[in-house]
């Protein structure tokens, strides 16, 4: 589906350049908190405000959210500084009760837009209401998954959508609370040009130092907007400590982001560009040859009944070619990515073989 007629999130007052901000709090906790978070950042010129009210947690026993009275602090923000409003939904009910009052934007959580019954649930709610809805990824890395999200959305009537990326989970322990997977949001973009795009640099990092880093790879990557975790007195916070900074160190590293043109002509770049294309007919028509290699190998694994995986062959490639990538400059953990995906698709093309 190509959902060509999706509309721009363009609220009014909110001036149409990048990045596209959305700060506040993990969690709405008091409404003093609540309050002091929405001043310090209106004063920065944030013009939408996000909380949470309702908090999906891993475990049960955690901060769960204040529930409906929050809803009553973001109506006493919005009164006061003029900003927009925005929370978290993950049921008939919240969609309810925050367009009841008032809600200017609303998201749908990763633990959510996994959930093809949530999902049509929440589409049936939203059916027939003109309001800006983001759907951050969900938690594994599936983008059909994500894409299929938006268009139940898209088909209860919605145009004014968007996506954030806030990282997908793993097992593995990195430096990343949730792991980027660029290419993930890269080819959301690539499928779906006119879907704006925001990162959510908070959820993906984890840590207050890497929301700036995040933050500014976002935009060299294109992206519309952001939504970062902001609260007055991190340490103090209810849900979420490492990765919320306050209005001060937000507006400090919004100023400091770069934020390239994605206008600008490409033409100077044709000369580069023609170079890279015959690379890539070069790269190309060698993995071609490479493949055709591999299949007489299978040939003779078959005759010979051999087994395909040869992991010492492949250990031996995986480690020279890493040695070979610092030598020649390029990142080793890149060769390894692409080396397993070529020994992948020689495997399967070997299986092919012996079962042909
Ligand atoms: O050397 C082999 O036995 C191959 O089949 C080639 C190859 C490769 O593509 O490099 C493929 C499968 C093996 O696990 C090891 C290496």
């Amino acid at each position: 589906m190509e959902m060509n007629d999706l509309q721009p999130i363009i609220l009014p007052g909110i001036p149409a350049r990048r990045p596209l901000v959305i700060a506040g709090p993990c969690s709405a906790e008091t409404e003093e908190q609540v309050l002091a978070a929405a001043r310090a950042l209106a004063a920065q010129e944030v013009k939408i405000f996000r909380a949470g009210i309702w908090k999906p947690r891993t475990k049960p026993g955690g901060f769960e959210g204040v529930g409906v009275e929050g809803l009553r602090w973001l109506q006493r923000v919005k009164a006061e500084t003029g900003m927009y409003v925005s929370t978290e939904v993950a049921t008939e009910r919240h969609v309810f009760e925050a367009l009841k009052a008032g809600v200017d934007l609303l998201w749908i959580g990763a633990r959510t837009s996994a959930n093809p019954f949530a999902m049509q649930e929440l589409a049936g709610a939203l059916r027939g209401v003109d309001i800006p809805v983001l759907v951050k990824n969900p938690v594994n890395p599936d983008l059909e998954l994500w894409i299929g999200a938006i268009e139940r959305l898209y088909n209860a009537g919605l145009r004014r959508l968007g996506a954030i990326h806030r990282g997908f989970s793993s097992y593995d322990r990195t430096i990343y609370r949730n792991q980027p997977q660029w290419h993930i949001p890269i080819e959301l973009r690539r499928r779906l040009p006119q879907l704006p795009l925001l990162c959510d640099p908070s959820h993906i990092g984890g840590k207050r130092e890497l929301i700036a880093p995040l933050s500014q790879e976002a935009m060299d990557l294109g992206f519309d907007g952001l939504i970062v975790e902001s609260h007055c007195t991190p340490d103090e916070a209810w849900s979420d400590k490492q990765q919320q900074v306050t209005p001060d160190v937000l507006c400090f590293m919004l100023h400091t982001l770069v934020v390239r043109e994605t206008t600008q002509t490409t033409e100077p770049l044709a000369e580069l560009r023609q170079q890279i294309d015959r690379l890539d007919d070069e790269l190309l028509a060698l993995m071609a040859k490479r493949m055709r290699i591999s299949r007489e190998i299978g040939q003779y694994k078959k005759e010979h009944s051999m087994p395909i995986l040869q992991a010492k062959r492949y250990d031996e490639i995986l480690n020279k070619r890493g040695a070979q990538a610092v030598e020649l400059g390029i990142n080793p953990e890149f060769v390894k990515t692409l080396l397993q995906a070529i020994h992948e698709e020689s495997v399967h093309e070997q299986v092919k073989v012996i079962n042909g």
